[in-house]
């Protein structure tokens, strides 16, 4: 097992933002976290990856918890959380040698898996002499997946990796995913993008009113809807009458 959650709660003061949440990962899935704005699915992943605490419940990844297995655990995942936290004055090089040093890489590796990480999701290379703030918002997040992916982690958690790329670092984005995931690793990716979601996920997971729905990707496309109807349906999604403006 590569996640499991049981009872988890969350509130913000008198906000219950997360309700007796259970969710189980295996090997190999990829699962496709989707919620309105403002549902939790960015406080979920906070909490999976230990940058927030939960007000109860319980977490294991790969049958550990958190408080026991810290560094062993964070050696198997790779986060891009919802503040991508690049350090604004390294090149991308840099930054991604240094997230690799932090992974105890070697420097021999730390280069080839930047030059392909680079090659991959990056039009072209980025200058060594230009550092990450003088980026767009599209290039620190292509930073940010390939910093989540340098040390390939057998966990792979993205929070919104679709919000601020192209089409085509989009496309490229959930083939690398796709073939990721085949290789054995699993996936838990946040998106509003129900076209991305429905190309890469295997299950669905839907937050609404608190609360975690599990969705088996089967049933999703086998009634007839279309992938973003069902969703929208289940999330209860009404379009508002326009009125005067
Ligand atoms: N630190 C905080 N203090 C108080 N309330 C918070 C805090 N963080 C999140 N919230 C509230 O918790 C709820 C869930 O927020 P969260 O960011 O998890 O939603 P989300 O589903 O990721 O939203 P979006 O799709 O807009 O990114 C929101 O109502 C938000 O205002």
């Amino acid at each position: 097992m590569i996640l499991r959650i049981k009872n988890l709660h969350k509130t913000f003061g008198d906000q219950v933002v997360l309700q007796d949440i259970a969710l189980t990962i295996k090997q190999g899935e990829c699962h496709g976290l989707i919620g309105k704005n403002g549902s939790g699915k960015s406080t979920l992943i906070n909490i999976i990856v230990n940058l927030l605490p939960p007000d109860g419940g319980t977490i294991e990844l790969f049958g550990k918890k958190w408080h026991d297995h810290p560094q062993a655990i964070k050696k198997k995942i790779g986060v891009l959380p919802e503040i991508n936290p690049v350090i604004d004055e390294f090149s991308v090089q840099d930054y991604l040698e240094y997230v690799g040093l932090i992974y105890g890489m070697n420097q021999e590796l730390i280069q080839s898996r930047t030059e392909y990480l680079i090659n991959y999701f990056f039009e072209d290379v980025p200058s060594p002499s230009k550092s990450i703030g003088q980026y767009s918002k599209g290039m620190k997040l292509k930073t940010g997946i390939c910093a989540a992916l340098i040390h390939k982690p057998k966990f792979l958690i993205l929070d919104e990796p679709f919000d601020g790329l192209d089409v085509f670092s989009s496309k490229n984005l959930a083939a690398f995913l796709n073939d990721y995931r085949a290789k054995g690793n699993t996936v838990l990716v946040s998106s509003h993008d129900l076209l991305y979601m429905d190309k890469i996920a295997s299950h669905i997971d839907l937050i609404k009113g608190a609360e975690l729905l599990h969705l088996a990707k089967e049933d999703v496309q086998n009634n007839g809807k279309s992938f973003e109807d069902e969703i929208s349906d289940r999330l209860g999604y009404k379009p508002k009458e326009l009125g005067e403006f």
